[in-house]
């Protein structure tokens, strides 16, 4: 269920009161508890709340962190029956729903997405998670939340770069979408947003994704559309991790986006034309990760770990039209190498 705010702190008062629990916990990364935290705090029965903070950004995203948040929830009394709220980007909406989808067993959350990211995509839908072994959400669930507090508010104190992060995944949920949805995507002028025009266009992307998650919330078919531009962004992630130079994780699917529109191109008849006129929005807005032949043997490898493949074949999410899925694409190692060549020399 997905609330959008025009007064938080009476809309989770509200909340609140209608949901049975014994202990509240509230979860934050060192920045949201500063910035985001007293956008919520005159909310009355968050004064009982046990605050849990961990560090910011997805290099926190992992056990060590995912231990902490379950120790001090125990510590503080936590049973089955208590309540936690994720107030933060996707990596605390990620990490905190996997605490508590595994907690006891499973207790109730509650996600108050603070990032562009996290309100058009990380806490909407039910998946979990962290990064394991150098591998993107390697360990995770699938579990709803109660509720998404969505309000744009948050977003006044983002920074340009994260603004950029989550508005790859709402280009992403446009191509999935229409044609008229695409356009008005690659016509927004992104390094000088129109926040009011952005403020609809949040709720248009939040509606595909969840439109597309009731129609399938544990992805055993069309929810890989969602997945558009992950097998290649989530190789670079990881291959940008092992460099010890993170990316973030919009930017990465802005790069897959711009390798599987070209691999779409070649496979599945997707238009030339509109490749190429999303392929400079993403130069343009996102520049490009720097790669070269000698990594394509780790970007291959990382693709192996894809979550969609099946007995050793990498699968891919394709279009063949703006709205039209070509889901389960199977590419050759050639043709992906062929991909990342475009990607090298194109963008
Ligand atoms: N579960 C899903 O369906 C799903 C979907 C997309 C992405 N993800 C995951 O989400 C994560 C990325 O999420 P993200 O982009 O929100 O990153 P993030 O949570 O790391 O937040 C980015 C940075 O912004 C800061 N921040 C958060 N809110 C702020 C605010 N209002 N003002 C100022 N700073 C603020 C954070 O402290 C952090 O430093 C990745 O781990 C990705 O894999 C999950
Ligand atoms: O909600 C989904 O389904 C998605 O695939 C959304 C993606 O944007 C998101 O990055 C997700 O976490 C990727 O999941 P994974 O299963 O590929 O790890
Ligand atoms: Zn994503």
């Amino acid at each position: 269920m997905v609330i959008y705010c025009k007064d938080i702190c009476s809309e989770l008062s509200t909340l609140l009161s209608s949901l049975d629990y014994d202990r509240l916990f509230l979860l934050t990364d060192e920045t949201t508890e500063v910035v985001c935290r007293p956008l919520i705090d005159s909310c009355e029965p968050l004064s009982e709340a046990v605050s849990i903070v961990i560090g910011a950004t997805d290099t926190y995203k992992n056990v060590e962190t995912l231990v902490k948040v379950w120790t001090a929830m125990g510590e503080a009394g936590g049973t089955r029956h208590s309540l936690l709220i994720n107030l933060g980007g996707g990596m605390v909406t990620d990490l905190g729903g996997f605490a508590a989808a595994s907690f006891k067993r499973g207790i109730k959350f509650i996600n108050i997405p603070t990032t562009l990211l996290s309100m058009v995509d990380a806490a909407v839908g039910g998946k979990t998670g962290i990064n394991f072994n150098g591998l993107k959400n390697e360990i995770g669930a699938f579990r709803e939340s109660e509720a998404v507090l969505v309000d744009t508010q948050f977003l006044r104190t983002l920074d340009a770069e994260n603004l950029c992060s989550g508005y790859a995944e709402m280009l992403k949920h446009a191509l999935l979408k229409d044609e008229r949805m695409w356009a008005e995507h690659l016509t927004f002028d992104l390094q000088n947003p129109d926040y009011e025009k952005l403020q609809c266009m949040v709720a248009d992307s939040i509606a595909v994704k969840e439109d597309i998650v009731a129609q399938d919330p544990h992805e055993k078919g069309l929810r890989k559309a969602l997945n558009l531009g992950h097998t290649t962004g989530h190789a670079f992630e990881s291959l940008a991790l092992a460099r010890q130079t993170p990316v973030l994780h919009g930017y990465a699917v802005a790069w897959g986006l711009a390798c599987e529109l070209y691999l779409s191109a070649r496979k599945t008849g997707f238009p030339v034309d509109k490749m190429r006129q999303t392929v400079n929005f993403i130069k343009e807005n996102y520049g490009t990760f720097p790669i070269t032949c000698d990594d394509y043997e780790d970007i291959y490898n990382y693709m192996t770990h894809d979550k969609k493949n099946v007995a050793g074949v990498i699968n891919f999410t394709l279009l063949s039209e703006v709205g039209d899925l070509c889901l389960d694409s199977h590419a050759r190692r050639e043709e992906i190498e062929e991909m990342l060549d475009f990607y090298r020399e194109g963008c």
